[in-house]
């Protein structure tokens, strides 16, 4: 089979056969785009109008933003090579040969193995394998697409896995061995896999490798996994930029080390909000493909002490307490949140305190925008812009601080206290606590809910669960878009402690105890904070949110319009 001559210098088109069909396979290297599409014997005024409809293809592709596997009419392909994960020598067995090649010597074969969206931002790697006769033209192929795959810098080469074989139905193992590893190895990865043996091995261990060696950072886990390598990379960035994390005003130095994750927790909302799914093999894609997605970290400190980071959920009241029932019921996996929440909604408690807060003057969206989260948003970018020019304002006396200014106080009772930084969408939650918050805006959203009754705190909680409804509009409910927050309790620690023992509540302590939960007569004045799925020891905090800490191996929501229908191919 003749080689067709390349168009121009950048481009490579060639007849090569895909299965028993012939094909015309172009590689466009300015454009980075594979494309394939089958031939069959036209006569002349056909031919021209398969020619143009590829060329109508071609100008559709490039008006369109971002990258996406397009479906020519008539079943053709055009791939980017931003999403080929590989292309290999390929063994071409006897059934593809047809009656074509049984007279002529064994033909050269090459595949590529290329992200294929499904429904739901569901992402699978699928192969094709090209071949022809000529085997000067197979090498020519298969160097003009490895070079291509060489220039795209921002590919992990080398990873540092975590795997937490404790976490959520303790398949994290399986899931690495069984649907990651053999992704990484087609892409040529190499990975140095480490098991933990107890809980915070991960976070300890960071401080101790050489990262110098890794382009990432792999946690197959939950979100509390995630929460480890969180902790242990930037303490470790921050001690070996040698700033000082336990004070709460001082900018803290970025992490550019990318974290991927492996979804096998419970929750998994912190996969779940940055990819749009919780599937093992489509993280395992984007982290193969070196997407990049900034993230915002909050910090969280009591006393001159950093607490704990928090990049999803920091949580009173209703979540702090479903945490806590929860963590004793370890051995029913997922479901011992579902367990927790029963019994939590039931017990119907809330909480007294006071809550401080600086709002996000500079913040471009609002919690009620109804504006969610996408790749490459542009609340993201408008707000980290302006943040870094108020921030550049203050730095340099152009600006008062505002450090000291506009706080709002709210003192109440309280059935929860939620501070997203993302909108912390999950499987239980497909919009998530707060939808419309932000990975990387600089903000968190702030949700307070007030004492209510049953019923409502009920209607509350269901909304979350349904995608067309909005779980603010309660007159219980305020959510504020914010920096920095602060929260103290009306009973402080040491009152707490005395209530653990019902026989020292004095008088007036029992007496309010009595009034204000009559149904369940409960000893405890104060909840506990959920930090990402971890419970803190403090309830008075302070937090203040830092943005686009941190990198993960993720790109955001993507538009659904990008999903290919799980259609057979058929070519
Ligand atoms: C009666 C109807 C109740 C509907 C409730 C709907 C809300 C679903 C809960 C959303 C929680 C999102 C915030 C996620 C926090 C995670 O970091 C944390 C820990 O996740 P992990 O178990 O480590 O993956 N999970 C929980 C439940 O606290
Ligand atoms: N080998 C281990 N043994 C015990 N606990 C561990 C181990 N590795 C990690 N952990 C801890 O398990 C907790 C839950 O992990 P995670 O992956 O979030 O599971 P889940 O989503 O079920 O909570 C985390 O706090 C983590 O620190
Ligand atoms: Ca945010």
């Amino acid at each position: 089979m003749e080689p067709v001559q390349p168009l121009t210098p950048r481009v490579l088109c060639s007849v090569l056969s895909v299965k028993s069909h012939s094909c015309e396979v172009t590689l466009d290297s300015g454009r980075a785009l594979l494309s394939w599409k089958e031939v069959r014997p036209r006569r002349g005024r056909e031919r021209s109008r398969a020619g143009a409809c590829l060329a109508q293809a071609f100008q559709r592709v490039r008006g369109l933003t971002g990258t996406l596997t397009h479906r020519l009419p008539s079943a053709g392909h055009i791939v980017p090579v931003s999403e080929i994960v590989s292309v290999g020598e390929a063994d071409v067995d006897e059934k593809y040969y047809g009656m074509q090649w049984k007279h002529m010597c064994k033909p050269h074969a090459f595949t590529v193995h290329y992200v294929q969206r499904m429904k739901k931002h569901r992402w699978r790697c699928k192969a094709v394998t090209f071949w022809c006769s000529d085997e000067q033209l197979y090498c020519h192929w298969l160097q003009a697409l490895n070079d291509l795959l060489e220039q795209l810098a921002c590919r992990p080469k080398r990873l540092l896995v975590y795997i937490n074989p404790y976490g959520g139905k303790k398949k994290g193992r399986q899931i690495y061995e069984k649907k990651v590893a053999p992704l990484f190895c087609l892409a040529s990865i190499t990975a140095d896999v480490i098991v933990t043996e107890y809980a915070n091995h991960a976070r300890d261990n960071i401080y101790e490798v050489n990262l110098d060696k890794y382009d990432g950072i792999v946690c197959v886990g939950g979100d509390g996994m995630f929460s480890e390598v969180l902790h242990g990379l930037i303490g470790r960035i921050q001690k070996d930029s040698d700033v000082d994390h336990n004070n709460p005003k001082i900018p803290l130095s970025r992490c550019y080390m990318r974290i991927g994750i492996i979804p096998a927790g419970s929750t998994d909302c912190v996969c779940f909000a940055t990819v749009g799914i919780n599937d093992p093999v489509t993280s395992a894609l984007h982290i193969i493909l070196g997407d990049s997605q900034p993230l915002d970290v909050s910090a969280v400190h009591n006393k001159k002490t950093l607490l704990k980071y928090t990049v999803s959920l920091l949580g009173y009241g209703f979540y702090g307490d479903v945490l806590k029932g929860s963590e004793k019921n370890r051995w029913l996996g997922p479901a011992r949140y579902d367990f927790s929440g029963f019994k939590t909604f039931l017990s119907h408690r809330y909480y007294e305190g006071t809550v401080s807060f600086q709002p996000a003057k500079w913040a471009v969206g609002s919690p009620r925008d109804n504006v969610c989260c996408t790749a490459g948003c542009y609340i993201c970018r408008q707000s980290s812009k302006q943040l870094e020019e108020q921030q550049r304002a203050e730095t340099y006396g152009l600006q008062h601080n505002e450090q000291e200014e506009n706080w709002t106080t709210v003192k109440g009772k309280f059935m929860s206290i939620n501070i997203v930084v993302m909108s912390c969408a999950c499987p239980r939650s497909p919009k998530g606590l707060s939808p419309a918050a932000h990975l990387a805006d600089g903000t968190a959203d702030l949700i307070l809910v007030r004492k209510c009754s049953r019923l409502n705190f009920l209607r509350h909680l269901i909304r979350h669960t349904k995608s067309n409804s909005d779980q603010f509009d309660f007159p219980f409910v305020d959510v504020y878009r914010i920096k920095t927050f602060q929260f103290t309790p009306k009973h402080s620690e040491e009152d707490d402690s005395e209530s653990t023992d019902l026989g020292n509540i004095g008088k007036k302590n029992f007496a309010q105890i009595c009034t204000d939960h009559p149904t369940c007569g409960c000893s405890q004045l104060n909840s506990v904070w959920n930090c990402d799925g971890e419970t803190l020891e403090q309830t008075a905090i302070e937090m203040r949110v830092h943005c686009q800490l941190i990198r993960l191996f993720a790109r955001g929501i993507e538009d659904s319009h990008k999903e290919d229908d799980e259609m057979p191919s058929r070519v």
